[in-house]
């Protein structure tokens, strides 16, 4: 059955208007990153993450800059469990990193979550209990009053445990399923918490906003933080906090309007990984920031490296889509893109190379450990002579004459379009080499003389048919007297429109490429390369085979 009629919007509006994130542009600061990765990314998992596994994805984390790291549920696990005693005990936190543990609002959880952080230096315990009304009728079937007793019993035994414990802790509650609670109770039970824990601006605590599930669009989430953060008791000491999950797929839209909303702090994954659709992705969210010019507070210049751990760990896969780090999505393939890439990358090294503008490309590839080479411009039917040539200049330093790039770029997306694949450089290169050089010809120069008199005068030997044949000419210039000689024998025009050259590498071997444009008695323009230690011999090896293209085509 597949019948709408079924639904109906599950949230519910602030009872008075909060649109005041409306008036904020842009987030012009980072948050406090919470990394959920070993918990909730962590429990959605169809193999849950081992130890060893956990701790080398603690200490990435750590690597990329995250402070606060929610490791796990204690009571969980036996590895849950341990994974917080390994990290204590061998003194793996670093002095400026806070673990966080979840524990539901039970007495018999949350004492064994305790015994789980004993000695830690620093620890958040996060407490929760769902609030929703779905919830509150058909999973506890106890009322707004009793649900607000799990949540004030939970933070006294904390706010206990803690004082007894004597160790270094701070606290958070979360209203789980805030997404579907009516935000005056939300408000409600937070503050009967914050009541209770009396945050200090030495002690603050984290209140939680979960879109446990997704279930508004992202506007309709803000004006609900707005109106928590704006109403929490002892606000000033409340870290207010998001943990938006994606079930709608606007995670991040969330995040971002949630921030611009008064929230402080995120919680959320590597590359959105959590429950469902996952968490929030931070790796998304901290780009953003980056791309506009504000410091994530979180590296991300390896992003190959991490999305290598990320799957292998979790053994979930990055889509090729997925932003900032997906295989495809520096790539361009279309012709007009190509172009548009190729000629920014050109503009950006003439006007300020320290600024990125470069058009289709948010930001550059190569601050998240990417390349430019295989990366960016990539060769299909869709794509255009700029992009060949760009393909051409990166990966072999060959500057195709303007003139040219139509022929090859025709040449080349024909191919593509014929075999229905992509090309690689080196399929690109081939091509080049069969088009302008290593064809079958209809005739061979096998020898050239020069001599200066009158301007320069030539001897060319030609091989066609079997016959060797010796033709003398002259011209203003080695190219022209030898054209003129072609011309001559083939009783052909091989007037020469376009001629560049350019040495191919540095040093002692350096060999140079000429490109020879001519047109042919029917009108049309033909081209040739030749490639040499020699630039005589490699423009010589060009015309004829530019003539020879114009005699075979
Ligand atoms: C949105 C989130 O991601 S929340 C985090 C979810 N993560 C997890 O659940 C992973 C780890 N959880 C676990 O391993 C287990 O759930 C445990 C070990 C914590 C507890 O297991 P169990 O004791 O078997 O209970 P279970 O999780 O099924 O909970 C059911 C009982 O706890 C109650 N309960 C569930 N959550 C809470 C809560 N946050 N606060 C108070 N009570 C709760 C339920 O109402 C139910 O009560 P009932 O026994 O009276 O019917
Ligand atoms: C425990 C809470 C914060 C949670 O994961 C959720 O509500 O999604
Ligand atoms: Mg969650």
């Amino acid at each position: 059955m597949f019948d709408y009629r079924q639904y109906k919007r599950g949230y519910f509006m602030p009872p008075v208007e909060c649109n005041d994130w409306v008036k904020k542009e842009y987030i012009d600061k980072a948050p406090v990153w919470c990394s959920v990765d070993l918990r909730d990314g962590n429990q959605a998992l169809v193999e849950p993450m081992s130890l060893d596994e956990k701790l080398e994805f603690f200490n990435k984390l750590i690597k990329v800059g995250f402070k606060e790291i929610e490791i796990g549920f204690p009571a969980a696990s036996e590895t849950e469990y341990e994974l917080c005693r390994t990290l204590i005990e061998k003194n793996m936190i670093p002095d400026d990193v806070t673990i966080q543990v979840l524990t539901q609002a039970r007495p018999h959880i949350i004492k064994k979550t305790f015994e789980a952080v004993k000695g830690a230096p620093r620890a958040i315990v996060h407490v929760y209990n769902s609030t929703s009304l779905a919830q509150r009728e058909q999973v506890f079937r106890k009322s707004k009053e009793e649900i607000k007793q799990i949540a004030i019993e939970g933070a006294k035994l904390l706010k206990e445990l803690a004082e007894a414990d004597g160790g270094n802790f701070l606290f958070e509650y979360s209203p789980e399923s805030f997404t579907g609670t009516e935000p005056e109770y939300a408000l409600e039970v937070c503050n009967a918490v914050i009541d209770i824990w009396q945050p200090t601006p030495d002690k603050k605590c984290i209140i939680n906003l979960p879109a446990t599930v997704e279930m508004s669009l992202p506007h309709v989430f803000a004006s609900q933080v707005e109106y928590m953060s704006k109403n929490l008791h002892n606000r000033e000491n409340v870290v207010v906090s998001l943990h938006p999950h994606n079930d709608r797929g606007t995670g991040v839209a969330d995040a971002e309007l949630g921030m611009l909303a008064g929230a402080d702090r995120i919680e959320g994954t590597l590359f959105g990984n959590g429950e469902r659709t996952g968490n929030v992705d931070i790796v998304n969210l901290a780009m953003n920031m980056y791309a506009q010019g504000v410091d994530p507070e979180l590296d991300f210049s390896n992003m190959p490296e991490l999305a290598e751990m990320f799957e292998r760990l979790t053994q979930m896969k990055i889509d090729d889509r997925h932003p900032y780090c997906g295989k495809l999505v520096f790539a361009a393939f279309s012709g007009s893109h190509q172009d548009a890439i190729s000629k920014g990358m050109h503009y950006r090294i003439e006007q300020d190379p320290s600024k990125w503008t470069v058009p289709y490309l948010p930001i550059n590839p190569e601050d998240v450990g990417r390349t430019y080479d295989s990366d960016v411009i990539r060769i299909n039917s869709q794509s255009g002579k700029g992009g060949v040539a760009y393909v051409l200049e990166h990966n072999y330093g060959m500057i195709i004459p303007k003139a040219m790039r139509e022929d090859l770029g025709y040449a080349v997306k024909d191919v593509s379009d014929v075999n229905h694949k992509e090309l690689a450089a080196d399929e690109v290169l081939e091509i080049f080499e069969r088009r302008y050089k290593k064809f079958t010809p209809v005739f061979k120069i096998s020898e050239v003389h020069f001599k200066q008199i009158d301007g320069i005068q030539t001897e060319v030997t030609i091989e066609a048919d079997g016959k060797t044949t010796v033709v003398e000419a002259g011209g203003n210039g080695r190219l022209d007297a030898v054209s003129n000689a072609l011309s001559k024998h083939f009783g052909k025009p091989c007037d020469v429109i376009c001629y560049e050259e350019h040495s191919l590498k540095q040093g002692s071997d350096s060999s140079a490429i000429a490109y020879v444009g001519i047109k042919g008695d029917d009108g049309k323009e033909y081209f040739g390369i030749g490639i040499d230690h020699d630039i005589i011999r490699a423009s010589i090896d060009a015309v004829e085979s530019a003539m020879n293209r114009s005699m075979t085509e």
